[in-house]
């Protein structure tokens, strides 16, 4: 089979690179490669390499620069999505794609399902939803994992950002009333390649069964376990790198950012966990990450 895969220098594209080498012959393209703001180079790409499987963890997520800059957090994580599940649908090719907490509006403290209504606060989060529906709008076979909070130690992320600062300085001031699920990109990863694989178990050699895909495709939730605030999370990384640093818990209002976060981003991973098994408790896949 052969998998075509965006973004492969990001947090989870780098990790997907390895968890799919099992499933087929990998294309990693970068930016470089295949460009999303430009649509023309999308769409000429897939038509060139002709996957069976697209895997798009490439997007826009720089959350505050979003609120300055929709039109491109548009076209590279809606529009560009869009034309990607066109061409899928065209090939009969299937699209994997990733989505995020900020879909929902967060003034509920309980854990949200697939089904539960949206309403970003924010650019990046409507950017991310208008994919989802143009993806779902398509007719292709797809896949949309909505994760939160995903950190690594490569790239750009909060458990990188906060080692930095913990170091730098003697107190660290973090918002204490966003609560939510941090989750590792190689959660990410394993547990796509997880999903695929037994996608492909009911397939055959010519390809993905169109019927799997009609039961079992759509919106899952796939976030750690467990709950916890941006201020807990920090707490935890602290601890575990064993630095000095005194971690204060803080109001949001404290903290001023150009965009709004939602209060509650807690995704529950039970439809995903009833099909698919076991996704990590967050504080379980910290420690192993930061080993
Ligand atoms: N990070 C998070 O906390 C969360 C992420 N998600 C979603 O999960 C997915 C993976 O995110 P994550 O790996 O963390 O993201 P990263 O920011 O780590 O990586 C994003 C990737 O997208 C690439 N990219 C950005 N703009 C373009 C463009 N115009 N053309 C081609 N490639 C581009 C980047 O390339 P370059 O290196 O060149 O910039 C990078 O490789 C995304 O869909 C994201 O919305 C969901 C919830 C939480
Ligand atoms: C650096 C720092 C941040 N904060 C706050 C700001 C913000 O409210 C919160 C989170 O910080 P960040 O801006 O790093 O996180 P943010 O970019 O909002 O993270 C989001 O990224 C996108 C891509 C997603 O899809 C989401 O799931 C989520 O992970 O922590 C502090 O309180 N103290 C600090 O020292």
């Amino acid at each position: 089979m052969k998998i075509l895969l965006t973004g492969c220098g990001g947090q989870v594209g780098y990790e997907l690179e390895r968890s799919l080498q099992g499933l087929g012959e990998v294309v990693a393209v970068d930016r470089a490669r295949m460009d999303l703001s430009n649509l023309d180079q999308v769409r000429a790409v897939i038509r060139d390499v002709r996957p069976q499987l697209i895997v798009n963890p490439a997007a826009y997520t720089a959350v505050d620069k979003a609120e300055s800059e929709p039109a491109l957090a548009f076209r590279i994580n809606a529009e560009a999505p869009g034309v990607m599940a066109e061409e899928a649908r065209r090939l009969g090719a299937v699209l994997v794609h990733y989505s995020t907490d900020y879909v929902f509006p967060g003034t509920e403290p309980g854990a949200r399902a697939e089904t539960d209504a949206t309403g970003p606060v924010n650019v990046y989060g409507a950017s991310k939803l208008a994919g989802e529906r143009a993806i779902a709008a398509s007719g292709a076979a797809h896949l949309i994992l909505r994760t939160s909070w995903v950190y690594g130690m490569r790239g750009r992320n909060f458990l990188l950002t906060m080692l930095r600062l913990a170091r730098e300085r003697d107190e660290l001031r973090v918002v204490a009333d966003q609560h939510g699920a941090p989750t590792w990109s190689r959660t990410v990863a394993d547990t796509t390649a997880t999903i695929l694989a037994q996608a492909r178990a009911h397939g055959s050699s010519a390809g993905f069964d169109a019927g799997w895909w009609q039961e079992c495709g759509g919106i899952y939730h796939l976030s750690s376990q467990g709950r916890t605030t941006w201020f807990g999370f920090t707490q935890a990384i602290v601890e575990q790198a064993g630095i000095d640093c005194r971690v204060v818990p803080i109001a949001s209002a404290e903290y001023p950012t150009p965009a709004r976060r939602p209060q509650y981003s807690v995704l529950s991973s039970r439809r995903l966990l009833e099909r698919f098994g076991h996704v990590p408790d967050w504080q379980e896949a910290l420690r192993l990450c930061m080993q």
